[in-house]
């Protein structure tokens, strides 16, 4: 259980600050096993997941889906046979807050 995944989402402002390059490299070295990605000049973060099949795969897209109600932040998904896709970063800020490495490592306890 990381310290990440003990934490709540905060409301994320428009004007809520990105994550500094420090805290970039804090954060991403306790989600060892995401990535970080860059789209349309949007930093995010992007891990993949394998499954069996379709819908194992499909079964971890809704208790993701539950997570993401329950913090009220959303991630992108790809669900596809044997794997997910999850690619998470703040649309309010066009970029990474400690919400999305919070969600991260959320989404890594689904797992467990
Ligand atoms: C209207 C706005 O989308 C909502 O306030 C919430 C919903 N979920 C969200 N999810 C993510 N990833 N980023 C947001 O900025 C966000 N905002």
């Amino acid at each position: 259980m990381s310290a990440l995944t003990e934490m709540k989402c905060e409301a994320c402002q428009a004007d809520a600050p990105k994550v500094t390059d420090e805290e970039l490299a804090e954060l991403i070295g306790m989600i060892p096993d995401w990535g970080v990605e860059v789209r349309d000049g949007i930093m995010q973060l992007e891990r993949v997941y394998k499954f069996k099949n379709f819908r194992l795969a499909m079964a971890f897209t809704n208790k993701l889906a539950d997570l993401a109600e329950a913090e009220f932040h959303h991630p992108g998904i790809l669900t596809e046979w044997g794997k997910v896709t999850v690619t998470w970063w703040s649309h309010s800020i066009k970029g990474l807050h400690k919400n999305d490495f919070i969600m991260a490592a959320k989404t890594d306890q689904l797992l467990d």
